[in-house]
């Protein structure tokens, strides 16, 4: 029996559609127009997609974006008085600065220097502590949008054994909090995990987000787990001739689609549902901000 692809392509166009509606509410209701900064540094070609789609599905669901796209070469000093102007701005309820950063700026310095309220990508440490003391806060975007994809698929998630591979603090870390918050036993795998394989074979939810192409196989799968891909690996195609390549998850999909209940693909699965999520926390920021009801449906 093979698995249910769980479609995050799907999934993200529905959620969309939610945000678009609360988007609609406000603007006709509130005279409120949400609005996203993303700011990109450098060039690198895999942040430049994810940015473009962004702020385009940003402006489909009706919202503002504003885009910045600064030099690798930028300061810090100049990046943080740009994330200063943006935190006074009133348009701008949401702002994101795009990872990685080239390697003279210190992330976490240029994180926290973003207004908390204004955090979408829920990376702040204020955020990172509300969120680990079970506080309402902004919850990361991949993160969220994995646990919507579970509940959907599996409905309560209590009682459950959870896996995480990897402890990343854009993913690993928050996905682990977001599963013990919806009640699972859970723990979080790494490079230092003894038997690691035996540790995943436990577990009926699976999240695989360490980074490497295709590390985890179908034997490492308990038969009717529910897998999610959280890997975005881009590996050679030679099949598609010279220099090319294709989209890998952290995830062996042939192995694991014989053995798993349920998994995401990649590309089609996390991904989409990522560029969705930020713009529910975007929407959810700007209720907040104006004193709002949260939007129904878009938040952990
Ligand atoms: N500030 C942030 N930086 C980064 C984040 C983040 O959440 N905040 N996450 C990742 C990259 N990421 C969002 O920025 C992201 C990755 C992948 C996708 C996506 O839609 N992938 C598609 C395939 C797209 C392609 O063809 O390459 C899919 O999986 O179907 C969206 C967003 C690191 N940086």
């Amino acid at each position: 029996m093979t698995a249910h692809i769980i479609d995050g392509k799907a999934f993200a166009a529905s959620v969309r559609e939610k945000v678009a509606g609360h988007v609609a509410r406000l603007k006709d209701g509130h005279g409120i127009t949400p609005g996203l900064a993303v700011v990109l540094v450098g060039e690198d070609p895999a942040s430049e997609v994810y940015v473009r789609n962004k702020g385009k599905q940003t402006v489909e669901v009706g919202m503002a974006s504003f885009e910045h796209k600064l030099p690798a070469e930028t300061s810090e000093a100049d990046l943080l008085a740009l994330i200063e102007q943006l935190n006074a701005d009133p348009a701008v309820h949401g702002i994101l600065v795009q990872l990685p950063l080239p390697g003279h700026l210190d992330s976490d310095l240029v994180i926290n220097s973003i207004d908390p309220a204004k955090d979408v990508d829920g990376f702040h440490i204020s955020n990172v502590g509300l969120l680990g003391t079970g506080q309402k806060s902004m919850v990361p975007c991949t993160p969220l949008g994995c646990l919507m994809m579970l509940r959907d698929h599996l409905g309560s998630l209590s009682g459950l054994n959870a896996v995480v591979i990897g402890r990343s603090n854009i993913v690993g870390k928050p996905m682990a909090q977001l599963l013990l918050g919806d009640s699972c036993t859970v723990t979080i795998a790494h490079s230092r995990t003894k038997d690691i394989e035996e540790v995943c074979r436990r577990a009926d939810i699976l999240v695989a987000a360490v980074g490497r192409p295709e590390m985890v196989t179908g034997d490492w799968i308990k038969p009717g787990a529910t897998v999610i891909d959280v890997g975005i690996n881009r590996v050679p195609a030679p099949e598609k001739g010279e220099g090319k390549t294709r989209l890998v998850g952290d995830v062996e999909f042939a192995s694991a689609v014989e053995v798993a209940g349920a998994i995401t693909p990649v590309p089609g699965g996390v991904g989409p549902m990522t560029i969705a999520c930020l713009l529910a926390n975007t929407v959810t920021a700007a209720c907040r901000a104006n004193g709002l009801p949260e939007p129904e449906g878009l938040t952990a």
